[in-house]
């Protein structure tokens, strides 16, 4: 795995954890020092951890008004509203807000901006098209699955949570949300994986935004300057930390619940003063977190629900020793005292390959003809360590792309990417999917050739920006303002932006340098075909790419794509000599199983819609469905 990530580098000066799981930190293992010389036990206030029961959504319900049933909204959350600042407990309830810091403070409304957005570029969310999703396979298993919900209206998230998914205009959940949210609201843990651009950050931030406000009267410890979140939602890049950060906020806005991002790169000042104004869910990337808790200013012991996004990348070998610091060696309640939801498009090769497991417990993996064994990081096995009696949910396949994404691959030599790269500009400026209305985001393998082909676009009339770990973050932040804005309507990026980020108008993603793993393949390309939408991805393939000639004909595959003739002689050419080493090669994919999977576990598939699986019809027309090249694309894209 690469370890070119920002915040990897950015996290490398603070020490790693030992790997041992402990609910009390292990001996010689960093002790905050709010927790020094103190009983761990001592300092947690009496609360129960038990996961609340689906719809009991009492939070500022006093009155004891009946519960919504079925349909319209209901008044669950005003009382929580009323008193929002006004110190509904001592002993620091509300974090802060009980001890009437926040007290005075307006919130910012989150919708203005959308409200007076340019109109002709309307709302997207309201236009999704579902259809995209029907005949996706759904595959659930672990212990009593609760059962999808078809509407939002059938769950009982709270009055003001409802008013804000209507702001959102999402009209009805998508997949991973229908199952994801009722399995979440019941306090089951949860493993899931689904398409990029499927809604999974909704999916884990209303149950967690709901269960906060459900719970009232929650008491936390005095303690001067930490803050004690309920909630800590983990991602590994600032850009995705902070879309996350602005999603929750939309979604918590007037319900009360405070939510606070910290991340590298920018000043921890205005981080830490947002923190002593009170923060019921954290969103952070892990290095800056770290950081918050060797300085005591955060502190874990409250958390009920943890959230890891983009969760193999997470667990992978760059991030683990940060993340099993945080989870298991702070002070954070162990598996089954909270509830942890972990969330990806992709799952690592050893699960890809992972065939039997041998008689000493190491798993046999196949690569090519030859049976290794592998010492034992599995990654399933690695997220179980985190999770407690957990639900595995995967909507369509472990790592596959979603068919809304026309994907092509030409063959261009190293010496010719630049100019058959300003050809497809040129035409897809001439067909219109340009500018505001088609944002083209680059990858490319190094911050140095970021920086090069931006230099070279914008000497060519190309408005470009570029995005990469050498960047400061302010810089960062302008780059990827001005791509959204379409002031530059095209990004060169490193895997920095790989992941996560939700940019609704790009409608091209080049791999100028494709990646080694295909996993940032689907990941990169998941940047477009977002939401319903159909996007377009082209890929730069050459000798040097060999390797992921295989999966990338399979990926190709699987999603209807059509694969060009060379490029399957390339994949079976690997396939023979047995270098292939990046996954797929036989293995199951994305859903394709629970590491629990046989046994007791109860597992079902079903297909979500059962629709006619008609062509999508939200996105940039000029893309034809089903992997063709519709009208309009012209020669320059051939
Ligand atoms: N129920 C819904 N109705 C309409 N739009 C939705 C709904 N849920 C989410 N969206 C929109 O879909 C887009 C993609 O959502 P999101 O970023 O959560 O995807 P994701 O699955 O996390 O993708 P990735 O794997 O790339 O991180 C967002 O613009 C979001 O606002």
């Amino acid at each position: 795995m690469r370890t070119s990530w920002a915040d990897s580098a950015d996290n490398s000066a603070i020490g790693s954890g030992n790997g041992n799981f402990s609910a009390h930190p292990p001996r010689g293992a960093y002790v905050p020092p709010h927790l020094r010389n103190r009983s761990l036990s001592s300092e947690v206030p009496a609360v129960s951890h038990s996961p609340a029961p689906l719809p009991a959504n009492d939070r500022g319900n006093p009155g004891g008004a009946a519960p919504h049933q079925g349909g319209g909204y209901f008044k669950a959350d005003q009382g929580r509203q009323q008193g929002y600042g006004s110190g509904y407990q001592t002993g620091g309830g509300w974090n802060g807000r009980g001890a009437g810091r926040d007290r005075g403070r307006r919130e910012v409304n989150p919708f203005e901006n959308d409200e007076s957005d340019d109109k002709s570029l309307e709302q997207e969310n309201s236009g999704i098209n579902f259809e995209a999703y029907d005949d996706i396979p759904v595959e659930t298993s672990g212990d009593n699955v609760p059962p999808p919900v078809n509407t939002f209206a059938e769950i009982d998230l709270g009055e003001a949570l409802n008013h804000n998914i209507q702001r959102c205009k999402y009209v009805k959940p998508t997949p991973v949300q229908r199952y994801a949210i009722p399995i979440s609201l019941s306090g089951r843990d949860l493993m899931a994986c689904a398409q990029t651009g499927s809604g999974k950050t909704a999916a884990f931030c209303f149950p967690i935004i709901s269960g906060i406000m459900r719970e009232q009267y929650v008491q936390r410890p005095r303690v001067a300057r930490t803050a004690f979140p309920l909630a800590l939602i983990l991602s590994p890049t600032r850009e995705l930390s902070c879309q996350i950060h602005d999603e929750a906020k939309k979604f918590s806005y007037q319900t009360g619940v405070k939510v606070v991002v910290a991340y590298g790169g920018a000043p921890i000042t205005q981080q830490l003063r947002e923190l002593e104004r009170g923060v019921d869910i954290l969103v952070a990337t892990p290095g800056r977190l770290v950081d918050l808790l060797e300085r005591a200013r955060v502190s874990l012991q409250m958390i009920r629900y943890l959230a890891l996004d983009e969760a193999d990348r997470m667990l992978d070998m760059g991030f683990e020793p940060q993340i099993r610091k945080i989870v298991e060696q702070m002070d954070m309640p162990p598996p089954g005292m909270r509830q942890t939801l972990l969330f990806s498009a992709t799952f690592p090769k050893e699960i890809q390959w992972a065939g039997e497991e041998g008689n000493d417990g190491k798993l046999l993996i196949k690569v090519g003809p030859t049976l290794l064994a592998r010492n034992v990081i599995d990654y399933e096995r690695l997220a179980s360590d985190f999770l407690s009696n957990y639900v595995f949910l995967a909507v369509g396949r472990v790592g596959s792309s979603t068919d809304l994404i026309a994907q092509r691959v030409e063959y261009v030599l190293e010496s010719d990417k630049r100019s058959h790269l300003m050809d497809l500009l040129h035409a897809q400026r001439e067909n219109g999917i340009y500018g505001k209305q088609g944002l083209t985001l680059v990858f490319v393998e190094t911050k140095k050739g970021a920086d090069a082909l931006e230099h070279c676009l914008c000497v060519n009339g190309f408005p470009a920006a570029s995005i990469h770990g050498d960047r400061t973050q302010q810089e960062r932040e302008l780059a990827l303002r001005s791509f959204k804005t379409g002031n530059t309507p095209i990004l060169v990026a490193t895997d920095v932006a790989a992941r996560g980020l939700d940019i609704p108008r790009v409608a091209h993603v080049v791999n100028f340098d494709l990646p080694n793993d295909i996993d940032d393949y689907v990941h990169r390309i998941g940047r477009t075909g977002r939401a319903g939408k159909m996007g377009l991805a082209t890929a730069f393939f050459n000798e040097s790419n060999v390797s992921l000639a295989k999966p990338l004909a399979d990926l190709m595959q699987e999603a209807n794509q059509e694969v060009p003739a060379w490029l399957t002689r390339y994949a079976a050419r690997a396939a023979y000599s047995g270098g292939n080493r990046n996954r797929r090669s036989g293995g199951s994919r994305f859903g394709g199983r629970d590491f629990r999977r046989e046994g007791s576990f109860n597992k079902s598939t079903e297909y979500y819609g059962g629709g006619n699986g008609g062509g999508a019809a939200g996105g940039y027309g000029n893309y034809g469905g089903g992997g063709g090249y519709g009208q309009g694309v012209t020669s320059a894209w051939d």
